[in-house]
């Protein structure tokens, strides 16, 4: 047996040197595979070989080769994860927040596709490649939904909720992601599309009322109105009656969920200890938590007291009242149900996922209708020469048609990405594309802006451009480079019902009124909130009396 000594490049030090056998191996795809496994190389293929300065790019000439041969992956050396270095006990807190969309790309264009920050010891990578990012949100040995305390959501972890909050080697989230998911698939939603207008046309009274009295109104707050109003007749059965009055309050339920929201961006930027603290806001949290699930348990009494026949899983949805009613009478094949451990929690988390993102979503919306010149024009004219009007119940069948629409829609979950951050948790010790060390345990968040804002995949990607999506560029793109709702097993079960929702209010709203920007201030986000949403978005409708005719072609 004769062996080969073979040795990492790395940017600093030496790498460890190791034997082969090359009689073991047929070729160089083998033998990179080999290498590979024993590493932790996540995509072996990317390593190449060299003596001294000269590639060895057969294994008939690494065979004939004298000396020690040194390892590259992706042409780079074996290099540790880069990120400022950050002060004693704030780490890089003061570098990231409050501006962290703006500071992070900052990061990114210092550091490049991978970079690592202490907030507060809170260790957390950030990528804004697509690459790393499918790897990352691929559940495999590499990568894996898994709540550690660096993870963002850690300070809301709850596995019985299975999805969402929990992690996916927890038995809990196999249980809820086996009923959860049909009541949100592409049948059961569209049979809540009546709903969803009929949720709208109970808002217009309101938008009229602001329009009489000449208001200019906030965005994002009658928005979440509307979002959240649609989630709880949906999911729960329960009309929130956001819309009785321009000034009716937001239900509590959907106030505890924010503030939830806000109180876990405070408590996961700061360190682990913070999470401890007996009072302020870990105990608040604690409290919000038990009254929303009080809340859901009504929505739960209420279903049961309208029957209690099984009905099967698949088609459930269609039978069922509302989320909650599918979620309690669902049964498997086996005739068992959804266990009411998870039951509660899993509602409380869907209901929250289900508005907190489509009012973001929708606010960013209305801000491209008003922000860039044409849009309203190209969507109402593609209406009217679908025949769409006032009196449309827009159906699931109609929305698919409309083009326009879809583009503006894309366009503005690209620019104007509403949603949270997924993170991933490294499984073992790895190797990534690119050459660069990760730790297991260490948590990598795909940068869902920053992925969709990146001009090495996206030409000109500040410019609003919904034909962009027309482009042989952009329809041959990674599949990684365009990921509202996330990829991979722990991706967004909700997007269906997202994306009809959204459209559906698009049409409604844009057949009935023109709108317009309140004043020049530039539109900010909210730093403190977990996802990306307009704070100081200010809109004005105009009820349209005319509208264009039929394109002639
Ligand atoms: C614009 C709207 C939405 C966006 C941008 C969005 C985005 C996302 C993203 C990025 C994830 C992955 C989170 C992670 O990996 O940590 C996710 C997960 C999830 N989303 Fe959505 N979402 C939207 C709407 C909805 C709606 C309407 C619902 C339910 C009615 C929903 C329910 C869920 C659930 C239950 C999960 C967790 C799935 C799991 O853990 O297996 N989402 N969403």
């Amino acid at each position: 047996m004769s062996t080969t000594t073979f040795t990492f490049d790395v940017a600093e030090g030496n790498g460890p040197k190791f034997d082969i056998d090359l009689s073991t191996v047929d070729d160089i795809a083998a033998l990179q595979h080999a290498i590979g496994q024993n590493y932790g190389v996540v995509r072996p293929e990317g390593l190449s070989f060299h003596s001294g300065s000269t590639p060895l790019v057969a294994l008939s000439e690494i065979q004939a080769s004298e000396g020690i041969i040194t390892i590259k992956v992706d042409g780079h050396a074996l290099r540790d994860i880069p990120g400022p270095s950050g002060l004693p006990v704030v780490g890089n807190y003061l570098e990231v927040f409050p501006d962290h969309l703006g500071n992070n790309q900052r990061l990114f264009d210092r550091f490049g596709p991978l970079f690592q920050v202490n907030s507060l010891g809170r260790i957390l990578c950030q990528t804004n490649d697509p690459e790393l990012a499918q790897i990352c949100l691929t559940e495999s040995q590499f990568f894996s939904k898994e709540i550690v305390p660096d993870h963002p959501l850690y300070p809301i972890k709850n596995q019985e909720a299975g999805v969402f909050l929990g992690d996916t080697s927890n038995p809990d989230w196999k249980v809820v992601h086996k009923f959860l998911p049909p009541a949100l698939g592409p049948k059961a939603v569209r049979h809540y599309a009546p709903q969803m207008n009929r949720c709208l046309e109970e808002a217009f009274p309101v938008f009229d009322e602001l329009e009489k009295q000449n208001k200019a109104w906030n965005a994002y707050q009658y928005m979440l109105k509307l979002s959240s109003g649609t989630v709880g007749k949906i999911m729960l059965g329960k009309d929130l009656e956001h819309f009785t009055s321009v000034d009716a309050p937001l239900h509590r339920i959907i106030l505890a969920i924010a503030e939830v929201l806000v109180i876990n961006k405070k408590i996961s930027s700061r360190g682990e200890w913070y999470a401890h603290l007996p009072f302020g806001d870990p105990k608040r949290l604690k409290n919000l938590q038990q009254f929303m699930a009080d809340q859901i348990q009504e929505a739960i009494d209420e279903a049961e007291s309208n029957g209690t026949e099984d009905l099967e899983l698949q088609d459930a949805a269609l039978k069922a009242a509302n989320v909650v009613d599918y979620l309690v009478r669902a049964a498997d094949g086996k005739g068992e149900h959804l266990p009411k451990k998870n039951l509660l929690s899993a509602t409380v988390v869907a209901t929250g996922a289900g508005f907190t993102t489509t009012s973001s979503l929708l606010s960013w919306c209305l801000y491209s209708l008003v922000a860039y010149p044409g849009t309203q024009a190209r969507i109402l004219q593609e209406l009217i020469d679908h025949d769409i009007t006032d009196e449309t119940s827009i159906t699931a069948e109609q929305i698919d048609e409309l083009e326009e629409l879809g583009k503006f829609v894309k366009e503005t979950q690209r620019r104007h990405n509403p949603s949270y951050q997924p993170g991933r948790t490294a499984q073992q010790d790895m190797i990534l594309p690119g050459g660069y060390r990760l730790k297991k345990g260490t948590v990598v968040v795909s940068a869902l802006h920053h992925i969709h804002n990146n001009p090495a995949i996206w030409d000109n990607p500040s410019r609003f451009d919904p034909d962009r999506w027309d482009t042989e560029q952009v329809q041959q793109r990674h599949k990684a480079s365009y990921i509202p709702f996330a990829m991979g097993q722990r991706m967004c079960i909700g997007f269906n019902f997202a994306l009809l929702e959204v459209k559906i209010f698009l049409c409604k709203l844009v057949y009935r009124y023109h709108w317009e920007k309140e004043g020049d201030a530039e539109t900010e986000y909210d730093p403190y909130f977990q996802l990306i949403r307009p704070v100081n978005l200010y809109l004005r409708t105009q009820t349209r009396e005319q509208w264009p005719s039929k394109s002639t072609e």
